[in-house]
This record gives structure tokens, C-alpha cells and sequence, in this order.
């Protein structure tokens, strides 16, 4: 008898994710392995995954299926947990995970504890300490690359996010497959649905823990997990994840092709001296000056977390509705203005 059918298709997608970064591995070494030293008989060494697991019964799954895959594939598979330090025993619970993740078989296996800041509110603040300690240990261990459990519903959730911020199609575009420094983070569960690694876990008698974050209605994505989603289902059908997984990955490509027209645009409409020529840029597609403006605000030193679309759309207006107005400020004490049909944009 074949495996439980989630457990199978847990498998799968963690697969296809292993042979691509084989693929990238491969790649990599050919352009680095013009050392002297190397013989052409010799083999480049495994490349090492880690995965990133809360001990939740996503990122369980996707260890479990790490565990599984990697050793067919001459792959080394380890893995982390991050200790947040945010609840009473989470070091216990953190250490708990290191033992499971042993068990599967992982090496290496660790948990890094982090502080968590303030900066953003409490959930970007817990995710920017939580990549840094993942980016730290990728770099300690030489991992190639580094898992991450998001799920089809996880990526639903960040697109309604998106949505409801109101800036633009980048934003619904959700998660990439693949991001990161060098393409370090890969997502193997994109497609997948949360009940299916729910379900492979159970099937393999793995036991999961549910953060209580996750249902803290304090929490925005909780609310949305919890309130938003189910609501929508209600109204509009249970179609309603897979298609905004569906629309986060055709954003993500017409972003992808609007960020590389402004980019190659933006040489066109600067004068001599390096300015933004007000008449050019008034001549272009909204979505490709706009672009434009944004790439140029945070050149300036504008922050690009903090730079908003209606600064862009003020900034814009320069162009598109002048009437002598004064200089426009924007984050990072970058300042916009027009001046004898050029657009300065400079840190005031
Ligand atoms: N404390 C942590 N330590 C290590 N990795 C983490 C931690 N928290 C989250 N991650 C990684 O980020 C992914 C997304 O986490 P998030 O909490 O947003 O989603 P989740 O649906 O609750 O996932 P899970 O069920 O795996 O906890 C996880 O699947 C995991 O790969």
C-alpha cells in the first residue's frame, strides 16, 4: 500500500522544490568551480536544506517530507526553529521541536533564540527577528537553501491583505515561490492546501502545535483566518482560496513585466544631467511613471516600507495636474519638486 494520499502529495511538492534547487545547485557550482584545485572528476559537495519549522502542522509536514525526500536525492537536510521568546516556555516548547526534527532524522538541527522589536507592530516585528536568525543560520551552516511552510490559504490570506491595503497589483502578487538573497527561501507548499498538511501529519502520527497567535483575534491575519475567509467562502463559494492563490501568481507576473518596462523607461526620460523630464514621464502609462516615482523616491533615500501610493500619487500629480504647487515631502526626508519642466527629487 502507498502512502496516505496527503502524505503523498506533501512528497511531491516537496520534490519538485528539491530537484529545482539540485538544478540551481548545479548551476552554481559550474560557474564557481574554475578553482585549479578541482579536478574534473571531482563531485561538487550535497548541497545542504534547511527547513524552517514553528513545530506547527505546517512546517511539521514539510520537515517530514524533507526528511523523506532529501536522502534519495543525495540532498543533506537539517533544520531550525526560532524561539521568539514571546509566550512563557517558549524556550521548552522550541526545544520540543529541536527533538522532533532529530527524530525525523534532520542534521543539523537548532534552535535560535531572538528578540523581538517593535518596529511595524508585533507581527512584522516577529518576522523580521525570525528571518534574520534564518538568513544568520543559513550562512553559519552553508545551507543552499532554506523551507518555509506557507501554504495556498497562507498565500489567499496575504493577498486579501494586499487588497485591502490598497497598493497595487506588487502587493496581491503575495508570496514568491522562491525569494530571498540568492533565491535562499523556497515555499514548496504554495499550492497545497492547509488541511492537506494537516492531514499528512496525522496520518504519520506526527504531533503539531497550534500557536496561539494563529486564533489571537488581536491579530489581523487571525481575524482574516478566522473571520475574513470563512465569510467569503459563505458568500462566494469555496473556490475563493485557490482563486486568489491564482491571482497572486498572474500579479506577480504583470508586475514582473510593468517593473521591467519602468526600468528600461526610465533612461528615456532623464535629460542629460541625469533629471526626470516632467513632459516625458507625462507621455507614459500611469502604472510605468508611477514605477518610475517610486524607484526614484527611494533612490533618494526615501524608505520603501514607508513609501506609500499616495505619496506616489501626489508626487505624480506634479506631472499630471501642475498648478505651481510647492515641494512635496516624503518619508526619509526626501523631498519632490518640479522645477523648469524637471522633477528633483533629493533628501531635503
Ligand atoms: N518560530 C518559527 N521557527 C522557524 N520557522 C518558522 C517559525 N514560525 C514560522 N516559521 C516558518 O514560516 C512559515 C510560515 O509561518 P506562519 O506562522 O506564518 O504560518 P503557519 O501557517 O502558522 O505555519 P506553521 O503551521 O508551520 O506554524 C512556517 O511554515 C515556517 O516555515
Amino acid at each position: 500500500m502507498g502512502p496516505h494520499p496527503a502524505v503523498a502529495a506533501i512528497r511531491l511538492a516537496v520534490r519538485r522544490v528539491l530537484h529545482d534547487i539540485l538544478d540551481d545547485h548545479l548551476t552554481d557550482d559550474t560557474e564557481t568551480s574554475a578553482t585549479p584545485a578541482q579536478t574534473p572528476h571531482e563531485r561538487p559537495p550535497s548541497p545542504l536544506v534547511l527547513v524552517a519549522c514553528s513545530g506547527g502542522a505546517d512546517s511539521m509536514a514539510l520537515a517530514s517530507a524533507l526528511a523523506f525526500e532529501a536522502p534519495k536525492l543525495g540532498i543533506r537536510a537539517g533544520g531550525i526553529t526560532v524561539d521568539h521568546g514571546l509566550q512563557p516556555g517558549s524556550d521548552l516548547r522550541a526545544e520540543e521541536v529541536v527533538l522532533r526534527l532529530r527524530e525525523l532524522g534532520l542534521d543539523p538541527v537548532e534552535s535560535a533564540a531572538v528578540t523581538v522589536g517593535r518596529e511595524g507592530g508585533p507581527e512584522a516585528a516577529a518576522r523580521d527577528a525570525r528571518y534574520a536568525a534564518l538568513d544568520d543560520a543559513a550562512e553559519r551552516h552553508g545551507a543552499f537553501a532554506v523551507l518555509l511552510g506557507h501554504t495556498r490559504d497562507d498565500q489567499a490570506e496575504t493577498v486579501l491583505l494586499g487588497l485591502a491595503r490598497g497598493s497595487g497589483i506588487r502587493s496581491l502578487s503575495g508570496m514568491a515561490a522562491v525569494s530571498g538573497a540568492d533565491g535562499r527561501y523556497r515555499r514548496p507548499f504554495l499550492q497545497l492546501d492547509r488541511q492537506t498538511a494537516r492531514k499528512a501529519c496525522m496520518a504519520q502520527s506526527l504531533p503539531v502545535w497550534d500557536d496561539p497567535h494563529n486564533t489571537d483575534p488581536a491579530y489581523t491575519r487571525s481575524r482574516l483566518r478566522h473571520e475574513g475567509l470563512p465569510a467569503l467562502e459563505k458568500a462566494l463559494g469555496k473556490g475563493v482560496v485557490e482563486a486568489l492563490a491564482r491571482t497572486a501568481q498572474l500579479s506577480r507576473d504583470d508586475a514582473d513585466a510593468l517593473d521591467s518596462w519602468a526600468g528600461q523607461a526610465e533612461a528615456s526620460v532623464r535629460d542629460a544631467t541625469g533629471l526626470l523630464e516632467c513632459a516625458k514621464l507625462h507621455a507614459l502609462p500611469p502604472a510605468v511613471r508611477r514605477r518610475i516615482l517610486r524607484r526614484a523616491a527611494i533612490e533618494a533615500g526615501a524608505p520603501a516600507g514607508s513609501l506609500f501610493a499616495r505619496h506616489i500619487e501626489e508626487v505624480d500629480r506634479l506631472i499630471t495636474g501642475w498648478r505651481g504647487q510647492g515641494a512635496i515631502n516624503l518619508p526619509g526626508r526626501v523631498v519632490a519638486q518640479r522645477q523648469g519642466g524637471r522633477l528633483v527629487i533629493r533628501q531635503g
